[in-house]
């Protein structure tokens, strides 16, 4: 479990975290959702020790970072930076993170089998494509198969096969009982991935909540309907003043709730034989909760476009980009106790690797 309770980075002036407190629970993927530059990756940073809080403070399992006996076998992560020797093999990185506390070479063996790295274990990690690198990195953050595992955006950059395989991964560790903590700036991604969600923007908590519960909060009602009239309803909705798009295939979207619509149809002789709420995206809650903390805006998707200069305002929903502007890697935290061999517990066994198989 992780604990934040009034946590706070302040860089000068900039307030890169303000006062943030939550809970992530075991057993869960919870979902750490902003644009760019909301804080996330200083959030996390700071849970695993690698910056000093301002204000605040964060526990893993109940401890801070500095104070875990055995850190690797408590607390697993990906984060951005690169902190793989690049003429090393990925093999013999495992091996040698796991020496130091005292983790055997047949659990490297079965992290390696676990992410899909057998073909490549022996190869220099610098050969490595980005996807093999996130695999790796999530093989070092399990290796010592810790109760939290904390992945700072472990999908950008991957292919559709690599983003469904971190997905599965995720959702594996959770059903194991682990405290799944999964930064992301995709709306798509963790629709799809967390049970929970965790909002920032600004480095302040916009939402906390299960993923479901974020969905509900439509924001205007709108229904789908049928009716074996659309032209002539639509144009008596729009006299009304009530917005209403017909789709391709002849179905109205309108904004208003069942109920109005369905007296709209009756008043004017109309048979409807389909009314159904829709419910708002993630994608349009996560937007209209954020619109006020992007840091990075790009009002005019061809701003910059023909001026030969790359546009450096990223919008905030870009897929593949990241504001820090390097791959993500693994980043295991270096200043780690050591020779805690004894804490390791492999608590599950590989057989059936559920992240090796098809998605259904
Ligand atoms: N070392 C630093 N010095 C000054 N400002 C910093 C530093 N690290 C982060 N910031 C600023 O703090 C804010 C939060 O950055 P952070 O990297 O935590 O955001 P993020 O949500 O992880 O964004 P991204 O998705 O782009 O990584 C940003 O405005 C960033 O520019």
């Amino acid at each position: 479990m992780i604990e934040v309770s009034g946590l706070s980075k302040h860089y000068g002036s900039k307030r890169a975290v303000d006062d943030i407190s939550f809970t992530v629970q075991p057993g869960k993927v919870t979902g750490f959702l902003g644009p760019n530059g909301a804080g996330k990756s200083t959030t996390m940073r700071m849970i695993l020790g690698l910056e000093r809080p301002t204000a605040g403070q964060a526990l893993v399992d109940g401890k801070k970072y500095s104070q875990l006996s055995s850190p690797l076998t408590s607390v697993g992560a990906l984060l951005e930076a690169r902190a793989v020797h690049p003429r090393r093999s990925g093999i013999n990185h495992l091996r040698a993170l796991a020496r130091t506390h005292g983790i055997p070479n047949s659990r490297v063996d079965e992290v390696i089998d676990i992410t899909g790295l057998s073909s490549a274990a022996k190869k220099k990690v610098s050969g490595y494509s980005l996807g093999m690198g996130q695999r790796l990195g999530i093989a070092t953050a399990i290796l010592g198969d810790p109760s939290t595992v904390i992945l700072d955006e472990p999908v950008n950059g991957l292919d559709p096969e690599g983003v469904i395989w971190v997905r599965q991964m995720a959702r594996y560790l959770a059903s194991q009982g682990k405290t799944v903590f999964l930064s992301s700036h995709l709306m798509s991604e963790m629709s799809q991935t967390a049970d929970h969600l965790i909002v920032i923007g600004q480095g302040k908590v916009l939402a906390d909540q299960p993923l479901q519960d974020f969905l509900n909060q439509t924001g205007d009602d709108q229904v789908l309907v049928r009716t074996d009239d659309p032209d002539g309803f639509a144009e008596a909705l729009r006299r009304d003043q009530v917005g209403v798009n017909k789709q391709d295939d002849g179905a109205l979207v309108v904004s208003a709730d069942g109920r109005d619509v369905a007296q709209r149809a009756q008043s004017q002789g109309v048979l409807l034989w389909e009314i159904t709420p829709q419910q708002a995206s993630l994608e349009q809650v996560y937007m209209s909760m954020t619109s006020d903390s992007v840091e990075y805006r790009s009002s005019d998707p061809n701003a910059g476009l023909g001026s030969g200069a790359a546009n450096s305002t990223a919008g905030a929903e870009s897929t593949g980009g990241h504001s820090g502007g390097g791959a993500h890697t693994a980043a295991q935290p270096e200043a780690t106790p050591t020779g805690q061999g004894e804490n390791y517990q492999p608590s599950h066994s590989t057989e059936q690797a559920p992240w090796n198989q098809e998605e259904k």
